[in-house]
């Protein structure tokens, strides 16, 4: 099922986005004892960065991966794991061991193999069911590191997969595929400003085909907050 929810502008995302991981992860904990959480990189990692640390939760019972990831040293600018490292570990009590983070050193297609064994023992299962992925879109369509026209859009055995050319930089990722992403208990996306506003429209008006429409959890709920601007032509 697709929710799409409106907000004034940014702020309000990051309140809304706020609520709705307040509510899963408590429902994930009361339930299952623990939460499982994808985050994205990008304009997500702010919305984060200032939305986490007001959230009422057990936060020892979080584990964070990532839906994609670059492969860079962590200390880049460009690595998503860096920017939560630097500017959400701070502000709450979550230990950067919570983290699934991706081997350092290694090609993209190394890291992708060892991220889906880390995976595996964190889920101890070969399913990587998540509670929570928190998503966001690029102005092209794209969500986590699948590109329109990219061959990955069409994975279907990999759970984790490489890319080596991805057209926004850097060119080294890797990514979730479908069969993760659309087995979440959740999915979240969250979108602001005039930038996204046409391809918003495409996705959720026209129902084009593109990488960030094909998230449909199959037993699952995929929400989309989305700000004034980023609606405008809905
Ligand atoms: O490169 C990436 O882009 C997408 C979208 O980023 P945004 O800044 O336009 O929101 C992001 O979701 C993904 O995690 C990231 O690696």
């Amino acid at each position: 099922m697709t929710t799409v929810i409106k907000v004034a502008n940014e702020q309000e995302i990051i309140k809304k986005l706020s609520s709705y991981i307040e509510k899963i992860s408590n429902d994930a904990i009361l339930n299952r004892g623990h939460f499982f959480v994808g985050l994205s990189g990008g304009s997500v990692v702010k919305y984060l960065c200032e939305g986490l640390p007001q959230v009422n939760t057990d936060w020892s019972k979080w584990t964070l991966a990532f839906c994609d990831e670059r492969v860079v040293p962590e200390d880049s600018e460009d690595s998503t794991f860096g920017c939560y490292k630097k500017q959400l570990i701070p502000k709450t009590e979550l230990d950067t061991n919570q983290f699934i983070v991706i081997k350092q050193g290694v090609t993209a297609s190394e890291a992708a193999e060892d991220y889906a064994e880390k995976l595996k023992e964190a889920f101890k299962s070969d399913e990587f069911k998540f509670d929570l992925l928190l998503l966001g879109m690029g102005p092209d369509g794209h969500t986590c590191s699948l590109f329109p026209g990219h061959p990955l859009l069409d994975e279907v055995d990999l759970k984790v997969a490489a890319i080596t050319d991805s057209p926004k930089p850097p060119p080294e990722r890797i990514t979730l595929t479908y069969p993760v992403i659309n087995s979440a208990r959740n999915c979240i996306f969250a979108c602001s400003g005039a930038g996204k506003a046409d391809m918003i429209k495409r996705i959720l008006k026209d129902h084009e085909n593109l990488p960030a429409a094909r998230v449909k959890p199959e037993s699952g709920s995929v929400y989309w907050i989305v700000d004034d601007a980023a609606a405008a032509h809905l």
